[in-house]
């Protein structure tokens, strides 16, 4: 570790450990005691911990920035992550600081590491944080001699242990065995040689004492004590995209020196740590520094007014101190983002289910009319982060002293219930405020959703985070919020409520001034100014930058909400202006929200009352709020967790029931498709197209064709109307399919009044198709025969049948409306044997007539020859019908 450390002029670390880890070496010289003592480094300072007694790894990290920027880190996977995340929330993961870590084994660093991984929300801090994480690892091993034994190992495992390794490297303790083995026959070799004696081990053990080896591992070094000193790989993350890792060092044991990889730099976020920050680790440097001095004169005034301040007091030498860290901050401006720090992400932020995409609100106007504000936030991709992004209004930002000392103060806080500040970009095409992005919407956005279920104990969670967000925000050095509405409470993937657009005064109020001047095109909504208390409604606007006590009626104006889960002053029916105008200027009567009397907590009503009082210091404060807040929430149950278990399942019940509806439905209208599609193209065929294969072409040595036509359509047609015909059609084709449906045949077409049957294709069934298409003929004969037409009852339907068999080539054609087509000479005979049929006679060829003859019980009587139009003469045949 001190190799590395000087490697890279790290002389100041801290060591962060669980005391439960005791590093100890077989002499029992405790290790980190050990890396403590060295001349060329600065003393480490070292942090035991507890993990079950730490209530904030926030302490462990703020007592190591007091000393050093390099904190090496020795804990379970579990508990680091825990530290990296707070590391990353209390802002140590911009590239001032470096984090060593120590995992054993390489095998599950290299490549893609995703273990630390959990989705659960914190995946991109953690990620953000190990840009600024090294870890120490044995070496990989690869030289010659340890792949065969690897190999070799792995044979003899599968062989006489029936183990197989997957892709998983040989246990490192096996290799150590072996080396253990060589040492222990050098040792006995070289006790041979010298005549000692093998029976005094402890002589035999201390034989390679400060000396070294040739192990399978490579040179086996061994210290004077007789621990062996290890040869380690120094491991950093590549890209937070890939979250992939590379060997960027390695440490040889045997010269105890460490050399970085030449092409493999470590990947910092912010260029090499310094040592030592550019102040000194307690500011100490800047005292004395050109730019501070400045600062000084800002501060009191003169340099000698200053001195004179820090030799009066000591109380003021705090003070002093405290203003002099405020003052490095502010200069160091890192909330400044530069306009490629900030990358726009396309399309509107409408990741949550309980963002509605349109939010309708009423203003209370005479007849109701609707005034729809559609409002998307913006988010980016920030420093690994997704942000929601805010537009200024402001032409120009100005960043003087009073600006700057707000954003330096926004940055330092951080709360569970408050979104984090993360910078402003000055860019004058990209003026922003950027904060953390909550993805699950507004808390106007989960009032408004009807399909929420609210009940007390979630709504009293919601109203509590509020308060502990107001009160963390009203002790801070930001004193309120200022524009504190249901717009400003986000709901984040935890259901924790966060308070956003907090602070900035000076910025948000000039910034507001633009807005009502309509810059950028802007048009100012009042709506907003309905969770102003109105001793601010009634100053001007520009002044208007809010209070302690004006936060209290904001706060009071959210209770309504969610108390009676409508939006503000709901129950009146006055426009936003004129109710504005009433709240400006009351007569005799204060103008509030009216609380019904079946309001569903009456604590709550009252609670309301005593915030939006009009007398600001009638108002309760915050820690009141906190206390009445705490008591009214006795006896309801308070279990936030099973109470969003419950909302949660409820929530996935109802998705699952809707995902098994839309499946059935879906699968129904498949269904449905596919039965159509085998309407129009044997389902064989059909399967091929929707599989993507082409179906190509296929010719039957023999199949048989049917066709058959109605007598005199033509005049029927002619003297019915359309509809009437194609009712006829469809009846009269619906009581065809039926019957064929009876045989072993596949409709190929109806084209007007006539109907193509063949058999024996697309699946061949021998001679079958001949039978299975007589029968069939015989059964339609029949069927038509006693057909009556609807709209002719005393008319017979009279149709002619022709069948014929003979060779086929059948196919797919058409891309857009594709249809399965038979070609080939039998298609014409099959439709000359059917127009040189007769009314209800079915009249086939010799070919059919002699694949018949091989089946029993078929009456046929020879027709003699006749003349068919292309064919020249033909001797066919009537079936007559079949003995049963
Ligand atoms: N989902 C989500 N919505 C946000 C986030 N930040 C702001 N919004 C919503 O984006 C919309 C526009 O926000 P703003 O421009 O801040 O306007 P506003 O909150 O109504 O008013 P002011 O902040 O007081 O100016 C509001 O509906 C916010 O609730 C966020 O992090 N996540
Ligand atoms: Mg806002």
């Amino acid at each position: 570790m001190k190799a590395i450390m000087l490697s890279y002029h790290w002389k100041h670390t801290a060591i962060i450990y669980d005391s439960s880890y005791i590093f100890f070496d077989y002499a029992g010289k405790n290790l980190v005691q050990d890396f403590r003592l060295d001349g060329e480094m600065a003393r480490p300072y070292d942090i035991p911990f507890d993990p079950s007694k730490v209530r904030d790894y926030y302490d462990l990290l703020d007592e190591a920035k007091a000393n050093a920027r390099v904190f090496v880190i020795f804990c379970n996977a579990e508990i680091l992550r825990d530290i990296l995340w707070r590391a990353y929330e209390t802002g140590f993961t911009d590239g001032d600081f470096v984090f060593i870590t120590m995992e054993l084994f390489p095998s599950d660093w290299l490549g893609y590491y995703r273990e630390f991984l959990r989705g659960d929300g914190k995946d991109a801090g953690v990620t953000k944080a190990y840009e600024s994480v090294l870890i120490l690892t044995l070496r990989h091993l690869d030289n010659p001699e340890y792949l065969i034994f690897a190999e070799e190992v792995k044979r003899i495992a599968a062989q006489d242990f029936n183990y197989v390794f997957g892709d998983e490297e040989v246990n490192y303790f096996i290799t150590a065995f072996y080396d253990s083995v060589i040492y222990l026959t050098i040792a006995i070799n070289k006790t041979l040689e010298e005549g000692g004696n093998l029976s005094d081990g402890y002589t035999l053990a201390r034989k390679l004492w400060n000396s070294s080896f040739p192990g399978i591992t490579g040179i086996v070094a061994v210290d004077a004590l007789g621990n062996r000193i290890a040869d380690f790989d120094l491991i950093d993350m590549m890209s937070p995209t890939t979250r992939q890792f590379q060997r960027v060092g390695s440490f040889l044991g045997a010269t105890l020196t460490y050399k970085p990889l030449t092409g493999k730099d470590i990947v910092w976020p912010n260029g090499l740590p310094m040592d030592v920050p550019r102040c000194g680790f307690k500011d100490e440097l800047c005292i004395t520094n050109t730019d501070p001095l400045e600062n000084l004169k800002i501060i009191a005034g003169t340099t000698v007014a200053v001195l004179v301040l820090l030799a009066v007091a000591g109380v003021a030498g705090a003070f002093f101190y405290r203003k002099m860290k405020l003052e490095s901050e502010i200069w160091k401006m890192s909330w400044l983002l530069t306009r490629d720090q900030i990358q726009m992400r396309k399309g509107r932020a409408n990741d949550s289910f309980l963002s509605k995409s349109m939010l309708t609100v009423q203003t209370g106007e005479e007849n109701s009319s609707l005034f729809e504000r559609h409002v998307f936030t913006k988010t980016a991709i920030c420093k690994g982060l997704t942000v929601a992004v805010r537009h200024l209004h402001l032409k120009t930002m100005d960043l003087n002293r009073e600006v700057m000392v707000e954003f330096t103060e926004m940055q330092r806080l951080h709360h569970k219930n408050l979104a984090m500040f993360v910078g402003v970009c000055q860019d004058p095409e990209f003026r922003v405020v950027v904060m953390e992005y909550c993805p699950r919407g507004s808390l106007q956005d989960i009032l408004e959703n009807s399909s929420i279920d609210l009940d007390y104990s979630f709504r009293y969670s919601l109203i509590w985070d509020i308060v502990q967000g107001m009160l963390y925000l009203q002790g801070s050095s930001v004193g309120y919020h200022g524009r504190l509405s249901s717009t400003n409470c986000l709901i984040d993937s935890h259901f924790q409520l966060k308070l956003t657009d907090y602070g900035l005064h000076t910025l948000y109020m000039m910034d507001r001034k633009e807005e009502m001047k309509g810059a950028n095109g802007t048009c100012f909504n009042t709506y907003k100014l309905l969770w102003v208390a109105p001793e601010h409604l009634r100053e001007s606007h520009e002044y208007m930058k809010g209070s302690k006590k004006g936060d209290v009626y904001s706060f009071a104006i959210i209770l309504q909400e969610i108390t009676l889960r409508s939006p503000p002053f709901d129950d009146c029916t006055l426009t936003v202006d004129e109710l504005l105008e009433k709240l400006k200027n009351p007569n005799t009567e204060i103008f509030r929200p009216k609380i019904p009397v079946d309001i569903f907590d009456k604590g709550l009503g009252y609670l309301m009352k005593e915030c939006w009082c009009e007398s600001p210091n009638e108002r309760l404060t915050f820690p009141e709020i906190q206390e009445k807040v705490r008591n009214l929430r006795v006896g309801r149950s308070t279990n936030i967790m099973d109470n969003l278990l419950q909302r949660m399942s409820q929530y996935a019940d109802n998705l699952e029931t809707l995902v098994t509806e839309r499946t059935e439905a879906y699968l129904d209208e498949k269904k449905r498709a596919e039965e159509l599609l085998y309407r129009l193209i044997p389902s064989s065929v059909a399967k091929q197209l929707q599989l993507g294969n082409s179906v190509a072409p296929e010719s039957y040595s023999c199949v048989t064709i049917y066709f058959s036509d109605i007598v005199e359509f033509t005049n029927l047609s002619a003297t019915s109307t359309p509809i009437q015909v194609v009712e006829f059609l469809n009846q009269l084709y619906t009581a065809f399919d039926t019957t064929i449906s009876n045989y072993d045949v596949y409709k190929v077409e109806t084209i007007g009044d006539a109907y193509m049957v063949v058999s024996g294709l697309p699946i061949r069934n021998d001679n079958q198709h001949s039978r299975e298409i007589a029968n069939m003929s015989l059964h339609i004969r029949s069927v038509a025969s006693n057909f009556r037409i609807a709209h002719r009852p005393d008319e017979k339907l009279r149709i002619r049948i022709g069948i014929h068999s003979g060779p086929v080539c059948a196919g797919v054609v058409g891309v857009k409306m594709p249809r399965y087509c038979l070609f080939g000479d039998t298609v014409n005979t099959a439709s000359r044997m059917e127009s040189n049929s007769m009314p209800l006679r079915i009249h086939m060829s010799s070919s059919t007539k002699s694949i018949l003859d091989q089946f029993e019980g078929y009456e046929f009587e020879e027709r003699g020859e006749i003349e068919i139009k292309g064919k020249g003469k033909m001797t066919t045949y009537w079936l007559n019908g079949r003995r049963s």
